[in-house]
């Protein structure tokens, strides 16, 4: 995992619910010790609170330009994709592997990493990540697609 190929150090945007909170703590460590600024938006206890609060947050400072990329952790994932995909500028996906983060990123260009920390272990979640990070967009017929995923206003 290395921000090596950009200007500078890229900002990640992260957050999760109680559920989320051990793989959160996992990969926001493992991000930071890789060269990122790490921008939390929480939770940090494992009190229960409400995983599209954070979905907001994280989903806004990606739209905004705040952060390059987001990671977001619930129990499954699901929910926290779901609330997060409802802002325009997200295409936010679970990720269960690398395969799939290297082809969300390089077919969606997929701006948040979703994890399951109730599903997915740590091993797969962190390679799933740097996999995330590690891929281009490949444009072409995939933007084509992507500006037909926004429905008209
Ligand atoms: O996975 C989730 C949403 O998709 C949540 O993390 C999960 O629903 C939280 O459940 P609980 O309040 O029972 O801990």
């Amino acid at each position: 995992m290395s921000p090596t190929s950009s200007p500078g150090p890229l900002t990640i945007a992260i957050g999760g619910d109680h559920a989320g909170l051990p793989l959160k703590t996992i990969l926001q460590e493992a991000l930071a010790a890789a060269g990122y600024t790490v921008c939390d938006f929480g939770t940090n206890s494992n009190d229960s609170v409400d995983y599209p609060d954070f979905a907001h947050q994280v989903s806004a400072a990606v739209e905004q330009g705040r952060a390059a990329f987001g990671v977001l952790v619930c129990g499954t994932g699901i929910g926290i994709q779901i609330a997060a995909n409802r802002h325009p500028g997200i295409r936010a996906a679970v990720l269960h592997s690398a395969t799939e983060a290297r082809l969300t990123r390089a077919h969606n260009d997929a701006n948040i990493a979703c994890f399951g920390a109730r599903t997915t272990g740590p091993e797969v979640a962190l390679d799933a990540l740097k996999a995330f990070l590690a891929t281009e967009f490949e444009g072409g017929r995939h933007a084509r697609r992507l500006a037909k995923i926004n429905l008209p206003a």
